[in-house]
Formats: structure tokens, C-alpha cells, sequence
């Protein structure tokens, strides 16, 4: 295995969960331990977004979001990565393929937010990411009635289970909406509140 890449063995199964984490929070830990217990997931990889193509803001230093994320988010299985960078891909299901042609064996499902699946649509290759992982869409305050409508659910309404615990066994197209007590926290929030200090010495 390359160095600074996460070691998984064959047969497990490992969620991922892209975002800007700029910065971290407790909703982000919050949806990553109940995906683990939820949908049976051996390991949770954290992936720090050199930037999201979507977003027109420069997010802050990777070093100090990687950083925030590891002092949030304290699990043995979960690994904060910027795996994103190390690959030098920025769209998400060029991320997908890469990281499944170098874990041979080992099954990815996709996480998110239900804010993300609102305009999930607008993602580079949004039908193919579903064609090639299982999806997670995780509840978040306020997103719920949007998601539900959203023009991929609206697409892929034939591939949703009801619930989350047979996603990691089956082969995708599938997704599910997970519904779980809700964390009401954003980055943007914490941002507007003055609430993220980062770079060197602060
Ligand atoms: N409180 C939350 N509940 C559920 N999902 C969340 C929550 N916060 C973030 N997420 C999900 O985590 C992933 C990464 O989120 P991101 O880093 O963009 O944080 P954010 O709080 O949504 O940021 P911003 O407010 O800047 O948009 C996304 O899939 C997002 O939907
Ligand atoms: O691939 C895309 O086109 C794409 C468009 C928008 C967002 N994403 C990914 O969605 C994840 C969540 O992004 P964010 O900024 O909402 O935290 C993160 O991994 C982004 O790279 C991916």
C-alpha cells in the first residue's frame, strides 16, 4: 500500500465521507458514527476535499482542516485522509474509480448528507457514482422533504431500501435515506459566528 494511504483489508466494507469540513463538526462525527453502527461499516474514511468543484470559495489550509477533523472526529476505525489531494482528483466519481482499482476487494458506500442529494444532480457523473457504490444519504435538519424530492431520488426511486442495513450486500444501483435523531451544525454557521481560527501559530 502507498504510504499515506489507509490500510483495508479484503472483504471490508468502508465508508466514505467527502466534504470541505472546513471545518469540522460535531454533525459530521455525529452521521459518521451512526453510518458505522447503522449500515455495519468496518472502517470510515473522511475525505477532506481539495475543493469542491460546486463551491466557488477557496476552503481553508488542507493541513488545518485534516488537523480539526482529527481532534473531532476521535474513532480507531474512522480515518481522516486527504486522500483526495494524494490522488489529485477533485470530482467525485473519478475518486470512486481510483480508490476501488487500488482496494481490490474491498466494497465502498458512498456517504452524504441530505442537503447533498438536493443537488446531487449538478455532480460531475451523479449517475454513474450510483451505478458503481451504494449510497447513504444521511438526515439532516431542514433537507428531508427537498431530498425526498430531489430530481436522483426522483430518477433512482426503484433502487431505494427502506432501511440502511442491507446497503453494504448489495450491488448498486442502490441507496437509502437514513433517518436518525439529528445534530443542527454546519461549517457555514461556525464560519459566520467567527468560530474557525486556522494557519500556522493560531
Ligand atoms: N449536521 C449535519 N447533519 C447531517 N449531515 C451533515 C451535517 N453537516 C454536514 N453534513 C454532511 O457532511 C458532508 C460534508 O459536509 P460539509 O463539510 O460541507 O459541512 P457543512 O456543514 O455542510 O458545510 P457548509 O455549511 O459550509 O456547507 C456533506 O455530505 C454534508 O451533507
Ligand atoms: O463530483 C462532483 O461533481 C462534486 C460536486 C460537488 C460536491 N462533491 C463532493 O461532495 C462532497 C461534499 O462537499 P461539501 O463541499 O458539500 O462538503 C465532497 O466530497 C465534494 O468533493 C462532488
Amino acid at each position: 500500500m502507498r504510504v499515506g494511504f489507509p490500510v483495508a483489508a479484503r472483504g471490508m466494507v468502508v465508508g466514505l465521507l467527502g466534504g470541505s469540513f472546513d471545518p469540522a463538526h460535531e454533525g459530521h462525527a455525529h452521521i459518521t458514527r451512526e453510518a458505522m453502527k447503522r449500515l455495519g461499516l468496518d472502517q470510515v474514511w473522511w475525505l477532506v476535499s481539495p475543493g469542491n468543484p460546486l463551491k466557488a470559495r477557496q476552503p481553508a489550509p488542507m493541513a488545518d482542516r485534516i488537523a480539526r477533523g482529527r481532534g473531532i472526529m476521535r474513532h480507531p476505525r474512522v480515518k481522516v485522509t486527504d486522500l483526495e489531494a494524494r490522488l489529485g482528483t477533485r470530482f467525485t466519481y473519478e475518486t470512486l474509480v481510483r480508490l476501488q482499482a487500488m482496494y481490490p476487494g474491498v466494497r465502498f458506500v458512498w456517504l452524504m448528507g441530505a442537503d447533498n442529494l438536493v443537488q446531487f444532480h449538478r455532480w460531475d457523473r451523479w449517475r454513474d457514482i450510483l451505478r458503481v457504490v451504494p449510497v447513504a444519504v444521511l438526515a439532516r435538519p431542514g433537507a428531508g422533504v427537498k431530498a425526498r424530492l430531489s430530481r436522483a431520488a426522483q430518477a433512482f426511486r426503484g433502487k431505494q431500501l427502506d432501511r440502511g442495513e442491507g446497503l453494504r450486500g448489495r450491488r448498486p444501483p442502490v441507496w437509502a435515506f437514513i433517518n436518525l435523531p439529528m445534530v443542527d451544525a454546519s461549517s457555514s454557521e461556525i464560519r459566520a459566528q467567527g468560530g474557525w481560527r486556522f494557519g500556522a501559530g493560531t
